[in-house]
């Protein structure tokens, strides 16, 4: 199987090695609104995202009116909803009139533009458009979609919510047959925002996936409060993150409750980078930041009394106190000194070095 531990999105390095990139999904957030699609853009790239995503669907394409209708318009997150499902997608879709303002406002402001398209008329339209796909959980057997925005060669962003190891292969497989850029998403689709969705996120998955597909980039599309989640995440090697973001978590849209505002988007960005600097290279060394406190902390074995060249050590003569000079002998060498001679005079409290030895 043939995918790339290395890819490009509008020239930025996606690496394990490198910073987590991250996606401020503006999704429905716009609420139909232009000017606050743009004023989203904006706010996202202040908040320290590296890309403003949306979504392109249209209610039509994407619901069936009939299949929410004889289910009562009342599962999961969209019981909430004052309408019904196919009014809700159709009031917040994203106008694709909207397209070149968006994209030139991203432009503007210095922010990737990306999109989730949810049908092939939108993949065609956006092909020459995003550096990079992402593929909704929910399309992930949307064999057609999948395969047409693998095709274009750019880079594919899967996301896994609500899908078993089965599915994932399959869509994984569709991908790499026709482009190795691929970035696999861990992502549990419970829009509701409870604490009760912890325990679903399973973050464990992602080393499952490094198992099953050694190198290959992954990613994680949160939903769950706060940043615990993603901060575990991206321990876990996830260098692609998805949140959605808002202006204002009470606004009456569907994306609002869930999705992070400026403030605590800022918060998660920062904590990640901290997350990043604090992770390392994984090779114990003595840091450079420690040179100074390692002759603080340290102990070297000094003279409990003066002491005259020819006489021989005993361990009455030595205590193990701080600090620990450079070339100072340490107290881990305490029985290769005692019945040692002295080789000159020495004071109470001074080190020994090898050379003082006979
Ligand atoms: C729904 C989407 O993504 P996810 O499955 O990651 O929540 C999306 O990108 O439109």
């Amino acid at each position: 199987m043939n995918y790339n531990s290395v890819f490009f999105i509008n020239g930025r390095k996606i690496s394990f090695s490198d910073p987590t990139y991250f996606i401020a999904d503006i999704a429905a957030n716009h609420d139909g609104d232009l000017e606050r699609a743009k004023m989203l853009i904006h706010l996202a790239k202040e908040a320290g995202a590296d890309c403003a995503k949306f979504q392109h669907f249209k209610a039509s394409g994407i619901v069936s009116a009939e299949g929410f209708e004889a289910m009562g318009n009342q599962l999961s997150h969209q019981a909430k909803w004052k309408k019904s499902v196919t009014e809700v997608y159709d009031q917040y879709h994203t106008r694709r009139e909207w397209t070149s303002v968006l994209v030139e406002t991203a432009r503007e402001v210095g922010i990737d533009f990306m999109t989730t398209p949810y049908d092939i008329e939108a993949i065609d339209m956006f092909s020459t458009i995003v550096p990079a796909f992402k593929v909704g959980s929910g399309d992930i057997t949307f064999r057609e979609a999948v395969v047409r925005m693998a095709e274009t060669g750019k880079p594919v962003l899967l996301a896994t919510g609500a899908s078993d190891m089965e599915d994932v292969i399959a869509a994984v497989e569709m991908i790499v047959n026709a482009n190795p850029n691929i970035c696999l998403m861990q992502c549990n689709t419970n829009y509701t925002g409870s604490v009760e969705n912890f325990k679903y996120v399973n973050l464990q998955v992602l080393p499952t996936f490094a198992e099953r597909w050694p190198g290959m980039i992954l990613g994680f599309s949160d939903h769950t409060p706060g940043h615990s989640a993603v901060l575990g995440a991206v321990t876990l090697g996830a260098r692609v993150v998805e949140k959605h973001f808002t202006d204002d978590n009470d606004r009456e849209g569907p994306d609002h409750s869930f999705a992070l505002n400026p403030k605590t988007w800022r918060d998660m960005v920062d904590s990640v980078r901290e997350l990043e600097a604090a992770l390392g290279d994984g090779i114990k060394r003595i840091e450079s930041n420690e040179l100074e406190t390692v002759v603080i902390q340290r102990r070297a074995l000094r003279l409990t009394r003066d002491i005259q060249a020819g006489e021989v050590l005993c361990s009455n003569d030595l205590e193990a106190l701080r600090p620990c000079p450079e070339g100072a002998i340490t107290p881990m060498d305490d029985l290769k000194v005692i019945g040692r001679k002295i080789l000159q005079d020495k004071k109470k409290g001074m080190v020994l070095a090898w050379t003082d030895l006979g």
